[in-house]
């Protein structure tokens, strides 16, 4: 577990660092992930971490450097992590048209059981195990987790806290893909990474997953009303839908003339940070 870091720079207090590693769940790829530690991290003050999975196209570092979150989680003492959206590097394949929504920067938080995309896409296990066990062995981390995401971030955030209630005390995503198996960037990215057996991209649609969970951990959704993606991508009536077939409550606030941006993720970062700190104990 040797971990290289890239860059580290002070901000409100604490620190933001760049790291790079050999990631054994996405076959070896060196990854690079981004961490923001609050000023109250230290040994005898482990913080609870705030899991960020970004959209299409982005890296560790849109979230970092785009939605202004760094004040507030120093203020609430809680750290960030960014990971990457893809494995990367040489042998890893992309989409043959290079196309932003398959591939290299679209790796849709699953783990992709068809050639050649099973070597390395596996972001599922490296969100949900390898990163925060590396986390939690090298930083002043506690081990109390929430998960948040925009897009197929959000999709990502949804999927995994609906699978692993136990690991995650709250989620939240900013305009997520809500029902993945029924729009066109889910359909690719599933069709190609899982096969047509559309029975085994259950595991991945939020709002399946929401629709017959037995519990779920709290859950707030924030959706521009502007968005450009809403009606043909982001569906969150399907959300709502499984929420109330479920019996679950789920926060889910519209806004008028917001689109899919990070200007958007930056005016409402702060209410989902102080959402997830009211159910990290001790803070
Ligand atoms: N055509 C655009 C589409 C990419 C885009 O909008 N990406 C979003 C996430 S979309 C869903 O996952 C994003 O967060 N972009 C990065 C940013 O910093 O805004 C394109 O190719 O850019």
């Amino acid at each position: 577990m040797t971990l290289e870091l890239v860059t580290q720079n002070k901000v409100a207090g604490g620190w933001h660092k760049q790291y790079t590693h050999v990631a054994k769940t996405l076959g070896g790829c060196n990854m690079r992930f981004a961490i923001y530690l609050p000023p109250q991290a230290s040994s005898s003050h482990p913080v609870p971490v705030v899991y960020w999975l970004s959209g299409l196209t982005c890296t560790d570092e849109n979230f970092m450097q785009k939605a202004g979150a760094l004040k507030t989680a120093a203020e609430l003492g809680i750290a960030i992590v960014a990971p990457d959206t893809s494995p990367r590097g040489e042998g890893v394949p992309d989409d043959e048209n290079g196309s932003y929504d398959f591939g290299l920067g679209a790796g849709f938080y699953l783990n992709a059981t068809q050639a050649p995309w099973n070597q390395h896409y596996h972001m599922y296990d490296y969100i949900v195990d390898e990163l925060p066990a590396l986390i939690e062995a090298t930083f002043p981390v506690s081990s109390q987790r929430a998960i948040a995401g925009h897009s197929m971030g959000g999709h990502g955030a949804l999927t995994i806290a609906f699978k692993n209630a136990e690991r995650y005390s709250s989620v939240s995503a900013f305009s997520p893909i809500c029902n993945p198996m029924n729009c066109p960037w889910g359909q690719k990215a599933f069709s190609n990474y899982l096969g047509n057996d559309r029975k085994t991209w259950e595991a991945y649609d939020a709002s399946l997953l929401l629709a017959k969970a037995e519990s779920v951990v709290p859950v707030l959704v924030d959706q521009g009303e502007a968005d450009q993606f809403l009606a043909e991508q982001l569906k969150p009536e399907t959300l709502e839908a499984a929420a109330k077939r479920g019996g679950h409550t789920l926060t889910l606030n519209r806004h008028e003339g917001y689109d899919h941006s990070y200007y958007f993720i930056s005016s409402f970062i702060d209410e989902h940070l102080r959402f997830h700190a009211q159910f990290f104990k001790g803070l």
